[in-house]
């Protein structure tokens, strides 16, 4: 479909990414509401990052998951270059990560359950996000979450090239430390990052914290604590995801019933119960 400007009634500005502003917007004969996030091409040429923007675009149309973001469609015009968005309604997961401080043990079981579902679901794309942190999930109107900001995301495997920007809190050791000529890396990188979230989480900060120097030879060295007010069950898959080895991290299926998952995940057993017998095969 041919999307443009004249066909969008402009709402609120939600708020400024670091590359563009993204407004809520009304599609005007549908009366469908979305997010438009605009671009200024110019910014995009000095950062360096329209081949990124590209990919973003390429990848993330491609995709359709109820834990990630749908792009609809794009258009630009001379200066500009807009992205038409699901709208989430409750925002950034970092503001009310921030806010709370930490999740509950419940909340941030069933987050790391839909972050799982959405995982399996670009991996089996063989697409790998790499940049998976509070900061890029958005949080829709029924509490569900939304992976936005596919950026840094590309088809694995991938010989990283590119220099990294922003907090190195999430990458993986083989992305960190320049290691063998081939340093190719695979969707393991989001298992580890899946890690470092649900620690995140629950602690209120990520493990590997620290001053950048001190950060890199940290996850270097998966080196990290978790404190004693998390239950034994999540401090278990925590540990079996922060593994150094990429190979030995604890795949998405089996993160997926995992004991802490199902614990806060699957209906009360009593309501389940009541409900199983009814529910037809
Ligand atoms: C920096 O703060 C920013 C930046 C961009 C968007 C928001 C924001 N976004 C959304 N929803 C969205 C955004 C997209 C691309 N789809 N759905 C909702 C909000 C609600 C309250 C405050 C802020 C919000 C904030």
């Amino acid at each position: 479909r041919q999307f443009n400007l004249n066909m969008f009634e402009i709402g609120k500005p939600l708020g400024k990414g670091k590359f563009g502003r993204v407004y809520l917007a009304k599609e005007r004969n549908s009366g469908f509401v979305c997010a438009l996030k605009v671009l200024h091409k110019a910014e995009l040429q000095q950062g360096k990052v329209e081949k990124q923007v590209r990919r973003e675009i390429e990848i993330q149309s491609n995709l359709a998951h109820p834990n990630i973001l749908r792009l609809y469609g794009h258009f630009h015009d001379s200066k500009r270059i807009f992205l038409i968005l699901e709208f989430a309604g409750k925002g950034e997961l970092y503001k009310h990560l921030r806010k709370e401080q930490k999740f509950p043990e419940w909340k941030a079981a069933q987050y790391i359950a839909q972050m799982a579902a959405a995982l399996k679901y670009l991996h089996k794309k063989h697409v790998m996000h790499r940049d998976i942190k509070p900061e890029n999930i958005l949080v829709g109107i029924h509490d569900e979450i939304k992976i936005s900001d596919f950026g840094w995301s590309v088809h694995a495997p991938n010989n990283r090239r590119n220099t990294m920007c922003g907090t190195l809190d999430y990458l993986p050791p083989e992305m960190i430390k320049p290691g063998s000529s081939e340093n190719y890396y695979d969707e393991k990188v989001d298992l580890w990052s899946l890690g470092v979230l649900t620690y995140e989480f629950l602690v209120g900060e990520a493990p590997f914290e620290d001053t950048p120097v001190m950060t890199q030879r940290r996850i270097a060295r998966g080196d990290m604590t978790i404190p004693s007010f998390v239950s034994p069950e999540a401090r278990d898959l925590i540990k079996k995801l922060l593994v150094l080895d990429p190979s030995k991290r604890l795949p998405l299926e089996d993160v997926e019933r995992h004991s802490w998952i199902v614990k806060h995940c699957v209906k009360g057993e009593r309501s389940y119960n009541r409900t199983s017998s009814s529910l037809k095969s």
